[in-house]
């Protein structure tokens, strides 16, 4: 079989370029070498074990770095057409890089379900909507659908202010962690209303469980391994027992408030309760709690994601920087940003579009078929894995043009349709049925994040920033986002 050119280097950002790939990835991957130490990153779609010496006796061993690998994938060709089939250690998986299979798979949600999580320590992070199939998927899709109707996002308690308070002269932040923190204050006043402030505690916590989470996601699990006494498991289990016990308090009392005749209030708690209370639609507690969960993490991670690389790409292009900036100006002036307004910012809408092509928070969707299936001319037998690598799609020479790899807002002029060629070229929200249940709610609070910046400040991208996107559940810039803001 013939190497391809799958994966590119992402124009320079992850420091490593797989220029062609085969059985036994013979050649894979070529480092740059003259790459400062701190920009190298992971090789994004690698390699088992066996993969890796393979790949290290190819580019030199100076010139790989164990710890930059995350997993492994040795992606070859097959003889049909965009379909690759990788490793990830012992476990085959089938990569799907062709639009019209990709829309095949995403459709037929019974077919091709959720890809069940084999590492338990994601389990505890959170499971919910976006891990179930057939009844109970839907019947929670639809109790939790209300949740996000245009009317109920135009909430103006959100506290933008804590954003605009980060500085007040020049000076270089890591505006990442700020970006975090804003977007869990917009979800935890989303989902728990006036029951906000404890909400917050509990999101607090999940952020712990996160760091701690990451290294153990980033290797191998040993079965059985989250039942040793280490420190870190321990830490693990208080927090999930704290999250739980949190969210039944708050449970309580909202609960407690409906008995006695307070209206129940329609933020996402409310409507999970009043399932709850619903004989024919029933949640149990145990679900309610686990969306919850869910939506912290969903809510959170995605949207500060899409945040950061705005503004560094932003800071990356002055000139979209200053484009955008006076759309804002023009539109809402120095006041604060509505949501009525929303619609008539066209470049910022652009921008953020581009971002999501060249970034997606979430960069590859995981399905699997739970009996024989059929998917275009091949049958594959039920417990296959199958990935639509996102990313790639995104970054297709063949869709997007030669100059697929650049930041050009301007290709979104005409809308998302017009842009990529189909409508499965570009999936930033996943696609059919089981689309991102809050893709208007994302991109409504990115919005006005966004316009309350460049109202209030100019940035550009610091010295010491290192450029180093990583993929570990979402994709997120490894070193953070270094920039140095002047108020304007
Ligand atoms: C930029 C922001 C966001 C991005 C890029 C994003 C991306 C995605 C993608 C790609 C999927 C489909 C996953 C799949 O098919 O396997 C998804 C599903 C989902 N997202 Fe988002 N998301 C974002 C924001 C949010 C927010 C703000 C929430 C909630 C507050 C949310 C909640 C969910 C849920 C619950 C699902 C599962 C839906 C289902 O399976 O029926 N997301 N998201």
């Amino acid at each position: 079989m013939d190497g391809k050119l799958l994966w590119c280097d992402h124009g320079g950002d992850f420091g490593m370029e797989l220029v062609e790939v085969g059985v036994g990835a013979t050649k894979v991957a070529r480092a740059a070498p003259k790459a400062p130490r701190d920009q190298r990153h992971l090789l994004q779609l690698l390699i088992c074990p066996t993969t890796l010496q393979n790949i290290k006796k190819f580019v030199g061993q100076e010139k790989i770095w164990e710890e930059d690998v995350i997993f492994g994938v040795g992606f070859f060709t097959s003889q049909k057409g965009n379909i690759f089939f990788a490793w990830y250690g012992p476990k085959p998986m089938v990569h799907v890089i062709d639009p019209v299979l990709a829309k095949d798979i995403l459709s037929r949600i019974n077919d091709f379900q959720k890809l069940r999580k084999s590492n338990p320590y994601i389990k505890i992070l959170s499971q919910g909507l976006i891990d179930y199939d057939g009844d109970k998927w839907f019947k929670h899709r639809k109790i939790i659908n209300p949740a996000f109707h245009a009317q109920k996002l135009k909430r103006d308690d959100w506290k933008w202010q804590k954003l605009l308070g980060v500085c007040e002269r020049s000076r270089e932040i890591d505006v990442f962690p700020y970006l975090q923190a804003l977007a869990s204050d917009v979800i935890s006043r989303t989902a728990f209303g006036s029951s906000y402030e404890e909400g917050r505690r509990i999101f607090e916590l999940q952020k712990e469980f996160i760091s701690l989470l990451l290294p153990i996601i980033q290797s191998v699990y040993i079965p059985g391994s989250r039942f040793w006494p280490t420190k870190k498991n321990k830490r693990v289990k208080e927090i999930d027992i704290h999250v739980k016990a949190s969210i039944r308090d708050i449970i309580r009392k909202r609960l407690k408030a409906m008995e006695d005749g307070e209206a129940s209030q329609d933020d996402l708690l409310g409507i999970l309760l009043e399932s709850n209370q619903n004989e024919i639609q029933q949640m149990s507690i145990e679900d309610v709690i686990e969306e919850c969960k869910l939506f912290y993490f969903a809510g959170q991670e995605t949207t500060s994601n899409l945040l950061v690389w705005s503004l560094i790409l932003l800071s990356q292009h002055p000139s979209w920087q200053a484009q955008a900036r006076d759309e804002v100006f023009l539109v809402f002036g120095r006041k604060e940003p509505d949501v009525d307004g929303l619609n008539r910012l066209k470049i910022v809408t652009m921008i953020l579009h581009e971002v999501l092509r060249l970034y997606p928070a979430v960069p590859a969707l995981y399905r699997l078929t739970h009996e024989e299936t059929k998917l275009g001319e091949m049958s594959l037998p039920g417990g296959t894995a199958i990935t639509v690598p996102v990313v790639v799609l995104h970054r297709d020479l063949e869709i997007w043009g030669r100059d697929a790899n650049e930041f050009k807002p301007e290709r979104f002029v005409d809308g998302v349709s017009k842009a990529a060629k189909g409508p499965m070229s570009y999936l930033p929200f996943g696609w059919g049925p089981r689309i991102c249940i809050g893709q208007h709610f994302a991109m409504m609070e990115a919005k006005i994040a966004l316009a309350m910046i460049l109202q209030h400040f100019s940035f550009e991208l610091s010295p010491s920033y290192a450029h180093a996107p990583r993929s570990v559940i979402t994709l997120q810039p490894q070193h953070g986002a270094h920039l140095i803001i002047k108020p304007c």
